[in-house]
């Protein structure tokens, strides 16, 4: 344990006082977890928000891409971080063709929040998907957006590849972004993207932006897990930090990260494009 970083205060964020955050400019801390002992020390090191990603397809099952990931999967790691922890906001990625169309939309958001525990659900993309992210929203589940380098989508996209450069993608993203909201969105993750079109994007939208390789102009940041700890396997994004090294601990890294979100401190120049 590093004792010299101390512990952030436990702030509870509910949905309804996500825009108040970002009204106030207090940053928002995210980070993904997939099991209950990480949970509570997430919880205990002052994340305010914990992400089941469906990127535990490829940190914890070994695979090359998030698109083998079912519900049940996501069910099952949602329940053991739900089990670990009651504090941070509990938000859970709808999986690969999950919410293809409104009922199997709702079906499938309706076992993360029954059997998992989540109290919000992660869509990537707009186009079709603003209906399931409406329908979503009017039947009482919060809705988060992701835009950008959709995982999901990596097929259509030719790999892991920094989004909205070109200047027509950009506009494209913005109108997006402003899609989403008005769908009934409460918060949008935007991954991989120029920063100053996050900054854009962000004083755009009233609901609060999380970005990951977005720049430190979100309201937000969000990190997986083991790549905050150091343990990521291959090919370290450059928007990665390893926080173990200055934490000293799982818990002094995981504090770390909390801190410098919310100074601003995270991410610098070097993690942003
Ligand atoms: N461990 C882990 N961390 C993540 O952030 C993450 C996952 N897994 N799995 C799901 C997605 C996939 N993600 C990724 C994976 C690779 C890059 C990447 O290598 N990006 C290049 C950019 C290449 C370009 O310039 O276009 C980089 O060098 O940063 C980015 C996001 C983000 N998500
Ligand atoms: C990278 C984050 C935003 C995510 O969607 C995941 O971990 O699955
Ligand atoms: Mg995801």
């Amino acid at each position: 344990m590093n004792h010299s970083t101390p512990a952030p205060s436990l702030r509870k964020i509910t949905v309804p006082s996500l825009r108040q955050f970002k009204r106030q400019g207090d940053k928002i801390s995210m980070l993904t977890c997939y099991d209950a002992a990480f949970a509570d020390s997430l919880d205990r090191a002052g994340v305010d928000i914990i992400l089941v990603g469906d990127s535990l397809g490829m940190v914890v099952q070994g695979r090359a891409d998030t698109l083998a990931v079912s519900v049940s999967d996501m069910v099952y790691h949602a329940a053991a971080v739900r089990r670990g922890t009651t504090r941070p906001l509990l938000l859970v990625d709808m999986p690969f063709q999950s919410y293809a169309n409104e009922q199997r939309a709702l079906d499938a958001a309706h076992r993360l929040v029954a059997e998992g525990g989540a109290e919000m659900v992660k869509l990537e993309g707009a186009g079709p998907v603003l209906d399931a992210i409406t329908y979503l929203a009017q039947r009482e589940i919060p809705v988060c957006g992701h835009l950008g380098l959709t995982p999901q989508s990596v097929n259509r996209l030719g790999g892991f590849k920094v989004q909205g450069k070109e200047q027509s993608a950009a506009e494209r993203l913005v109108e997006d972004a402003k899609r989403v909201q008005q769908a009934g969105a409460e918060l949008l993750v935007l991954e991989c993207v120029p920063a100053g079109l996050a900054k854009r994007i962000t004083s755009e939208l009233d609901i609060p932006t999380i970005g990951i390789g977005a720049g430190s102009e979100c309201d937000g940041q969000v990190l997986v897990l083991h790549d905050l700890l150091g343990v990521t396997p291959g090919n370290r994004p450059r928007f990665v930090k390893d926080f173990l090294a200055e934490g000293g601990s799982v818990q002094g890294a995981v504090r770390a990260f909390v801190e410098a979100v919310r100074d601003g401190a995270f991410p610098a120049a070097e993690h942003s494009y």
